[in-house]
């Protein structure tokens, strides 16, 4: 089967075919660092991070891109109310991005660039766009001409008269069409500024994107991806430059993640409505917080809250539980081959399914319903009476390979969480009220494995690790 993407440009699934073969470009536009992220600002992070974990799995080799905004008017709000350098600011918040994302199970892209590193390429960038007639100069400012570019609205579908009714000039500005935006800003007084051909200032936002992904991946790229909130006026923007810069397709596949909302409303800094990242990192397991991410397809919305979190939780460690019971399982497991054929085709089924719904448009939240069927049939497997090895090897695979491209790893034994030890002894109290002690005593060797003692206490049973 081929991987389908949902491609924004033309609103249907696309089958994907890369540039070259075996090979990936993708560009997902990063964080504008001012501040510390949402969660809302985790999605794209982690679901692009899924969606390039499939590839790899898929046997593409990605070279991936996301960058930093670490220049733009929010950031030097930020630096001149907290009285430090805008350098200073964008440093804090992209170190706090990577602690953030990588808490998170995200991968370091190939490529971090940061704008104020790329300056000297979008100057260039925007030499060429003057040169061709789509940009113009005024006074220290450089402008784009969306009129100048037959496609303009192809990425949101809208034409230049619909786009033209809604747009206005603010005041100072000094552009002569209100659809027109900037490529280079003057720097105002005492601000941080680049010298340039126009004199000093620095870059507007979209020219950063389109400079960068030229850079680090070519003038046509596989897959730009990013927030659906980008895909106007940012993504248009970015597609009218580097096409009318190249005369080349700049993206074959535009993808968008839907919103992490709040009370169905957009959490975003500016309405005040968000939950930062790191708090949330406080007081959940980070591999809570990204299964739950991923159990709703990235093109949805997730209206968030803690009950969903805590579902989320829950679902995570009965898998989890399974995990551990095959594990516990093979000590006693013989090398059995009667029955094994049955079994081992049921699993093997699953990793079709799980390939099938992950082609189709990365389809996560199905990916993890194919884990809980999984689940639920080593379960049933771990009832029979005489397990082989092969089995249950084989589920355990199935189980880490699946949470894997999902970005979740399975804690080894040694590092079980004071819940998950707490949940055991609570399912072996109950094992030995309903007298099933063979499962009472199979917890109780799962834990002295994992160098758990428990102890027996009038208050009840106390633990610790040894
Ligand atoms: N509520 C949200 N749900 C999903 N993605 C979001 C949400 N808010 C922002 N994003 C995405 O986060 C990424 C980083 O965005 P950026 O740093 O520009 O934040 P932002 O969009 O300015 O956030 P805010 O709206 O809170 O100011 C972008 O891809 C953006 O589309
Ligand atoms: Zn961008």
């Amino acid at each position: 089967m081929t991987i389908k993407i949902y491609n924004t440009l033309t609103r249907e699934k696309e089958d994907f075919k890369p540039i070259e073969d075996r090979k990936v470009r993708m560009y997902v536009c990063g964080p504008t660092v001012y501040n510390y992220i949402h969660i809302g600002n985790a999605r794209p992070a982690i679901v692009f991070d899924t969606v390039r974990r499939y590839l790899e799995y898929r046997d593409y080799e990605v070279t991936y891109v996301l960058n930093f905004t670490d220049v733009d008017d929010k950031i030097i709000k930020a630096a001149n109310d907290m009285s430090e350098d805008v350098k200073v600011v964008a440093d804090r918040f992209i170190k706090a991005y990577m602690e953030d994302v990588e808490a998170l199970g995200v991968k370091k892209a190939t490529y971090h660039p940061r704008v104020t590193e790329t300056i000297d390429d979008i100057i260039t960038f925007i030499e060429g766009l003057i040169e061709k007639e789509f940009a113009y100069e005024v006074d220290g400012d450089v402008y784009f001409k969306p009129r100048a570019f037959e496609d303009y609205g192809k990425l949101s579908h809208q034409s230049i008269d619909e786009l033209r009714a809604g747009a206005r000039i603010q005041v100072g500005e000094k552009k002569n069409d209100p659809l027109d935006f900037a490529l280079w800003k003057k720097a105002k007084a005492n601000e941080v500024a680049w010298d340039s051909p126009w004199g000093k200032g620095r870059p507007g936002w979209h020219i950063e994107c389109s400079t960068m992904a030229k850079k680090y991946l070519g003038e046509t790229i596989d897959i730009h991806a990013g927030g659906q909130d980008l895909s106007f006026p940012h993504h248009e923007n970015e597609i009218a430059q580097s096409e009318a810069k190249t005369g080349k397709t700049f993206a074959n596949y535009w993808m968008h993640n839907g919103y992490i909302n709040i009370n169905n409303e957009k959490m975003s800094k500016s309405l005040g409505n968000f939950v930062l990242t790191r708090e949330l990192l406080q007081k959940h397991d980070p591999r809570v917080i990204r299964f739950f991410m991923l159990s709703v397809h990235y093109r949805h919305p997730i209206n968030f809250s803690e009950e969903l979190l805590n579902g989320a939780k829950n679902s995570f460690e009965r898998i989890q539980t399974t995990y551990f019971n095959l594990e516990h399982r093979k000590q006693t497991s013989m090398n059995l081959t009667q029955d094994n054929e049955q079994w081992l085709q049921k699993i093997d089924e699953f990793n079709h399914q799980f390939t099938n719904v992950m082609d189709d448009d990365f389809n996560t939240a199905n990916a993890i319903s194919v884990l809980f069927d999984v689940t639920k049939t080593a379960n049933l497997y771990l009832e029979e009476a005489q397990t082989s090895s092969e089995v249950l090897e084989s589920f355990q695979t199935t189980i880490e390979t699946i949470l894997h491209v999902l970005g979740i790893s399975l804690e080894k034994e040694t590092d079980l969480l004071d819940e998950d030890i707490e949940a055991l002894i609570v399912e072996r109290n109950e094992a030995r009220k309903n007298r099933n002690f063979e499962r009472a005593d199979e917890i109780r060797d799962l834990l002295k494995d994992k160098n758990i003692i428990l102890e027996d206490t009038p208050q009840g049973v106390r633990w610790k690790r040894g």
